[in-house]
Parts: structure tokens; sequence; C-alpha cells
């Protein structure tokens, strides 16, 4: 039983708790695993981020992708892995790798590189059909090539992703959360942008938000059940307080 468990204003609301995916940024097996006793009844998705997972050895990352798999997690590497292994023709074997480290899904991105939309829709179909959850994302990581994407260019991906057969869409906002898609310079939300998206439904796009005062944002003006993703892996607890109202930026509001 948790701690505290009388409490009237835990989780009362009807609202199933929206996904969780966080960064880990190379976390070792005993991190993991501390991690895992604490919050993983709050995670849904642990991305390796970029290509962290290439700079360890294969035992290691089977031994985590182990743990978070059987805590229910999703392990998944990093987008940018994926489009390193594109851009360098080895899509076939980074495939192959994937599921033989225990990885359960793939980031497909283009933030780093260019794909062709045919080839997208490829190898999102090529990873479900070998049996991965996919999460694609939407987005550029520099700046300016970010901003030249408009609201339209972005929900035609978002649609054309979710059609290949794509099970989430991340509205990308890189690990600082700042000046890419909906976040300004300081990393405060730009409410339009937000709205434009998020007019077609919330229920299968994660939102990156590192910053507590995104993930705050868009817990009030979407509630619990939203979907956040690239929490710190310190983070992940604090998170959960705030969708419970368990800290003072959500205590009675939701
Ligand atoms: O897309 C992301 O949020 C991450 C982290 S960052 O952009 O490199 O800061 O990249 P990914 O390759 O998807 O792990």
């Amino acid at each position: 039983m948790k701690a505290y468990a009388f409490l009237k204003n835990t989780p009362k609301t009807t609202t199933p708790r929206g996904k969780t995916m966080m960064l880990d940024k190379g976390l070792g097996l005993n991190e993991t695993e501390d991690l895992l006793a604490t919050a993983g009844d709050y995670l849904d998705y642990a991305k390796f981020g970029w290509g962290t997972a290439a700079t360890m050895d294969r035992e290691l990352i089977q031994q985590k992708t182990a743990k978070y798999q059987a805590a229910g997690v999703i392990p998944y590497p990093g987008g940018t892995l994926l489009e390193v292994a594109l851009m360098n023709g080895q899509f076939n074997d980074f495939l192959k790798e994937t599921q033989a480290l225990g990885f359960g899904g793939v980031e497909v991105s283009d933030g780093s590189t260019t794909i062709a939309g045919s080839t997208r829709k490829q190898v999102i179909q090529q990873a479900k059909d070998a049996g991965l959850f996919v999460i694609s994302e939407v987005g550029k990581k520099d700046p300016t090539l970010d901003h030249e994407l408009s609201i339209h260019e972005r929900l035609m991906q978002i649609q054309a992703d979710l059609q290949s057969g794509a099970n989430y869409v991340i509205i990308e906002a890189r690990e600082a959360g700042k000046n890419i898609g909906i976040y300004d310079a300081e990393g405060n939300i730009i409410e339009d942008e937000l709205q434009e998206l998020a007019k077609g439904g919330t229920d299968q796009l994660i939102f990156e938000a590192p910053l507590k005062s995104q993930q705050v944002a868009l817990i009030r003006q979407f509630g619990v059940g939203i979907n956040l993703g690239n929490i710190a892996s310190n983070e992940v607890t604090a998170l959960e307080t705030l969708r419970r109202g368990l800290r003072g930026d959500t205590v009675g509001q939701l």
C-alpha cells in the first residue's frame, strides 16, 4: 500500500494518468533499479537519449532493458540513433540490434536529418511489422529549421505518422525545452501554436516538457491525462506529485 493512502486529494480523478516518457541519459544498472523501485509505477516509456545506447556494452543495455520491461516500462533508443542508421543505409541492422538488445520500441524522427515521406512511412511500418512499439517525433533540433515548419506541416506529419501506424507522436522540444516547437526562447508555451496542435485531440500526442513550468502549464490546461515526455530521470516522482495535486503548483486544482 502507498504511504498516506488515506489522503482524500490523492488521485481520485477518474481520468487515467497520461503517459510519461523519461529521458534516460545513461543511467547505470543500480540507478535504473532504484528508479524503478521508487517511480516505476509512474513511468511508461524510457528513451535512451539520442545515441547514448551505442556507447555502452551490449550486455549492460540488455540488463537495463530487461529491468524496464519487467517493470512494464517500454525502453527504446533515441530517434537520433535511428536517423544515423538510416543515413548510413543500416536500418535493417539497426532494427535487428534494437530487438536483440531487448528494446520494445523505436522512435522515428527527422530532427537532425532529412527523411523522405515514403521512407518515413516504410520505416514506421517495418518497425511495427517487427513487433515494436513506434513513437514518431515531429520537429527539428535546429531552432532555425524548426521555426520554418508551419503548424499545418506539423499537423500533416502527425496525421501521416498515425496513419502509417505510429502509436504516439512526440512534439519535439529537445532536452532543454526552449526555442523549439510549442516553446519560446524562455521555455514558455506559445499558446496559439499549442491550441492549433491540440485541436485534433491530444490522446496520441506526447508533449516533450522537460521543465517543471511546462509540466504544470500542460497539466493545468489539459488535466492529468496529458502525455508528457523528456522528463528527467530524477523528476519522474516530482511529476507524479504534480499530477496528483501534491505540489503547490497544482494543490486543489485537479
Ligand atoms: O528529441 C529529443 O528530445 C532527444 C533529446 S535532444 O533533442 O538530443 O536534446 O533526442 P532523441 O534523439 O530523440 O533522443
